[in-house]
């Protein structure tokens, strides 16, 4: 998906919502452990419930990958399921020497066909180019984590600044507004300010919010930018909204209530 159809699917739905789908097996509905699938069973009607809400889904493949097989079938089934209907993330946070990269540019962009991927830009650009080199396809370069880990590295003084800061100004020359993203955690909110004025164009997925505590209203508020440029990720607080018979009613309510939220933001 390019950036254009992106933001004009952002337009139209009035959302910049992400449902990430972080099927923890244990998890998931009683009643939905006798299905041959159930963890696509579970995502099938996440996705039937949730979809004109969101323009995008988020797999973070280690829920996935924990199951072996079994999930790296129920991951492959869920991707082809939703189609290209919304901008789907594979959440793998990949990143490697080149020829390794290039492996798992292969597996996530054209094997599974997903339109963007987490990567971990600690090893350096030939570790992130070879996701860049894919037409129409996303790289989503850990910039700024929502979890309290980031003051280890990320919030360390590099130079003139912050090594945060580093990796998204220096990342800014590998790729382009086209097909560079940048995750920021919705926990820190403080910083927001700062990184829209250094990647003023960029877009950032912004998980934390729901679950982890962060705040819808002040993200959007400080990062929006001419063409959003945010998508904002809820997974448990949506896919958990509740645990019953009805848990995709209730999920389908919960990314309601963050889609509405969003939509009084792009007035
Ligand atoms: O900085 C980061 C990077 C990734 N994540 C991932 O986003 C979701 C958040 O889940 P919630 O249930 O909405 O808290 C999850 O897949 C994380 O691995 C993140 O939280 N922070």
């Amino acid at each position: 998906m390019t950036r254009q159809q992106l933001v004009e699917e952002i337009r139209k739905k009035q959302s910049y919502l992400c449902v990430g789908l972080d099927t923890d097996i244990t998890k998931i509905p009683k009643h939905l452990l006798a299905a041959a699938d159930p963890v696509f069973e579970f995502n099938r009607m996440i996705i039937d419930a949730t979809k004109d809400y969101c323009v995008s889904y988020k797999i973070n493949t280690a829920f996935y990958e924990a199951l072996g097989r079994r999930g790296w079938d129920s991951m492959e089934k869920t991707v082809d399921y939703i189609g290209k209907s919304h901008f789907t993330i594979a959440d793998a946070k990949r990143g490697d020497i080149g020829n390794t990269s290039t492996q798992y540019a292969k597996a996530f962009f054209e094997t599974l066909n997903f339109d963007a991927i987490t990567v971990a830009p600690y090893m350096g650009s030939d570790s992130v180019k070879p996701f860049l080199e894919y037409k129409h396809k996303w790289t989503i370069l850990l910039g700024l984590t929502s979890n309290p880990g980031a003051q280890d590295f990320e919030l360390q003084p590099a130079g003139n600044g912050l090594l945060y800061e580093k990796v998204l100004t220096t990342a800014a020359q590998w790729g382009t507004p086209e097909n560079l993203m940048y995750v920021v955690g919705a926990t820190q909110a403080d910083s927001f300010t700062a990184i829209r004025s250094l990647t003023p164009d960029h877009f950032y997925l912004v998980p934390g919010v729901g679950a982890q505590g962060g705040s819808l209203k002040e993200i959007s508020a400080k990062a929006m930018n001419k063409d959003v440029g945010l998508l904002v990720n809820a997974s448990r607080a949506v896919i958990f909204a509740g645990n019953g018979e009805d848990f995709a009613e209730k999920a389908a309510e919960a990314a309601k209530t963050y889609a509405q939220e969003m939509a009084g933001y792009l007035k």
